[in-house]
């Protein structure tokens, strides 16, 4: 699997702050996706206000903030899966591989290519273990042996060694904590830059989450992960980076997951973040 870095936002977009990294070292990272001037609107209602974040590539950054703030919305703006909602308007840039994935000339079916996605409840196709993570190398007519980026896939997503002897038994047979992994085998098969989601634990019990927040912090040595989550225990432990949205969709507080949760600018996040609403 390679991911190249330079189809990524620039050269010039080195983002200022540095990012802690698993072995303390302090490097600076790329940027992979970014918003400027964000809005996004359902019929005359306001989902998103005037964003404005740049997201780095390789790390994980959680969106956090109460129900109704927005995260979805903007998670959906990364690959235009908001294009599926009829009511929903987006004026503003969300620039990927230095170019704004709203371009008239970007084809979204290809951009989910490169932005995967994940989603609360664990959704297999009703077919094989293999065909589910095969499914996108098809649509793209990959060219490749399939069954080797399979089995590659599933090894990424921690799910090979209890599937192995399985492939060709339907994903629906799965536990759900092995149906979220198989869902994430799926969306990285085609060999992304970005996944994308959206509170992929929420649907599971604890010990299948964990094992899927260990899985999200190997998945970042080679992804940019981004992920909507209720859970700001989970934020704190995995991501590098937290968005902090309130209501009516702004982006209140943005930066490294330590000085978020330990030391918040504002008071609102503090509160927030100490159970006062939300
Ligand atoms: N398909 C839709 N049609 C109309 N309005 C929508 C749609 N999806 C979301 N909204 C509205 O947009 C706002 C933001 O919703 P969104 O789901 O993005 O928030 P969220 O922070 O992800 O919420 P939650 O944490 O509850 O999932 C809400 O007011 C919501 O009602």
């Amino acid at each position: 699997m390679s991911n190249t870095s330079s189809d990524t936002t620039g050269d010039e977009s080195l983002i200022t702050t540095e990012v802690e990294t698993g072995s303390t070292q302090r490097t600076p990272a790329r940027t992979a996706v970014a918003a400027r001037d964000l809005n996004v609107y359902y019929g005359d209602e306001q989902a998103i206000d005037d964003v404005t974040i740049e997201i780095p590539e390789k790390r994980v950054t959680a969106l956090i903030g109460p129900s109704g703030c927005g995260k979805s919305t903007f998670l959906r703006c990364i690959n235009r899966m908001n294009d599926m909602i009829e009511v929903c308007r987006v004026e503003g840039d969300v620039e990927f591989g230095g170019k704004n994935v709203y371009d008239d000339d970007v084809d979204p079916v290809a951009l989910r290519r490169k932005i995967g996605m994940v989603f609360q409840k664990p959704n297999p196709f009703p077919k094989s273990i293999r065909d589910n993570v095969a499914y996108g190398l098809k649509i793209q007519g990959y060219d490749g042996d399939v069954d080797e980026r399979v089995e590659e896939s599933l090894k990424a997503a921690a799910l090979y060694e209890e599937v192995k002897d399985q492939l060709d038994s339907s994903g629906l047979d799965l536990s759900g904590g092995q149906q979220q992994r198989l869902c994430i085998a799926r969306a990285i098969a085609p060999d992304p830059e970005v996944v994308l989601m959206d509170e992929p634990t929420s649907a599971l019990d604890p010990v299948a989450a964990s094992k899927i927040e260990d899985l999200i912090d190997d998945l970042a040595e080679q992804y940019t992960v981004i992920i909507v989550t209720h859970n700001m225990q989970q934020a704190a432990r995995i991501s590098d980076r937290t968005a902090v949205f309130l209501t009516g969709g702004r982006l209140v507080e943005y930066d490294d997951t330590p000085k978020i949760f330990e030391d918040p600018e504002e008071q609102r996040v503090e509160d927030y973040i100490t159970g006062k609403f939300g």
